[in-house]
């Protein structure tokens, strides 16, 4: 479902050179649940965007679901990324401004879809994570654990196939962030494709298998 050959990616800025990723050769088949974890500045976050088409290798190929992606030319990745992939981030990332339900909406706003299909995989999205009684709250009035969750459901209100989730329960208390990983844990067994970056053993122990980098490189 995922296939990296040969990845790197070098940050260039005018007085350093970093090689954020070293030579990367990844495989993860449709239906595998799998952690990244590695310390501070190894290249989780880099290799997460890379898979997700939010940031162009140096140099390598990346397939997603049999396609191997030729172009990085946004109007080219922009429908394949929004059709294929959903994330979701440690820090939420929801628009304060718009309702629960609104935010949920907004990946089907780049798809051809009426306003009333749109609702109606909004509240089957909240569904799923168990939030059909807050729709029409505003992110202020949520938890850590509920904005995670409407994220989550943001995530997966496109169907895609492929989840990327860069520590997801990273600002969460250990009860919250177990509930994330139970709604992972179970949108993985209704055949998603899941990544996840975590520092925390205990979520990485939930998942089928774990990728370990150091300093840019695979160790495990
Ligand atoms: N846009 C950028 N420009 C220059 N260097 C960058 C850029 N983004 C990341 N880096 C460098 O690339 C390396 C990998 O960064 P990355 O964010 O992928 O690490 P990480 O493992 O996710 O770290 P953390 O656990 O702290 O989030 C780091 O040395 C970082 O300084």
């Amino acid at each position: 479902m995922i296939k990296l050959q040969n990845v790197e990616k070098i940050y260039r800025t005018s007085s350093i050179e970093t090689l954020a990723l070293n030579n990367i050769n990844l495989n993860v088949k449709k239906g595998e649940f799998v952690s990244i974890m590695g310390p501070s500045g190894c290249g989780k976050s880099t290799l997460l965007n890379i898979i997700g088409l939010l940031d162009a290798p140096s140099k390598g190929i990346i397939e997603l679901d049999g396609q191997k992606v030729e172009t990085y030319h946004d109007k080219a990745i922009a429908p394949l990324r929004n059709k294929m992939l959903g994330f979701i981030f440690q820090s939420f990332h929801l628009i304060n401004d718009l309702s629960v339900i609104d935010n949920v909406e907004i990946p089907l706003l780049y798809r051809s879809t009426t306003a009333r299909q749109r609702r109606e995989l909004a509240e089957e999205a909240l569904e799923k994570v168990g939030l059909s009684n807050r729709m029409k709250h505003f992110p202020k009035q949520l938890s850590g654990g509920q904005k995670q969750r409407v994220a989550i459901a943001r995530a997966i209100v496109g169907k895609p196939e492929i989840i990327l989730a860069d520590e997801p329960t990273g600002n969460l208390d250990s009860a919250m962030g177990n509930e994330i990983i139970n709604i992972l844990q179970s949108l993985n067994e209704n055949g998603a494709t899941i990544v996840m970056v975590t520092h925390d053993d205990a979520m990485a122990k939930r998942t089928h298998r774990l990728i370990r980098l150091f300093d840019g490189t695979q160790v495990l």
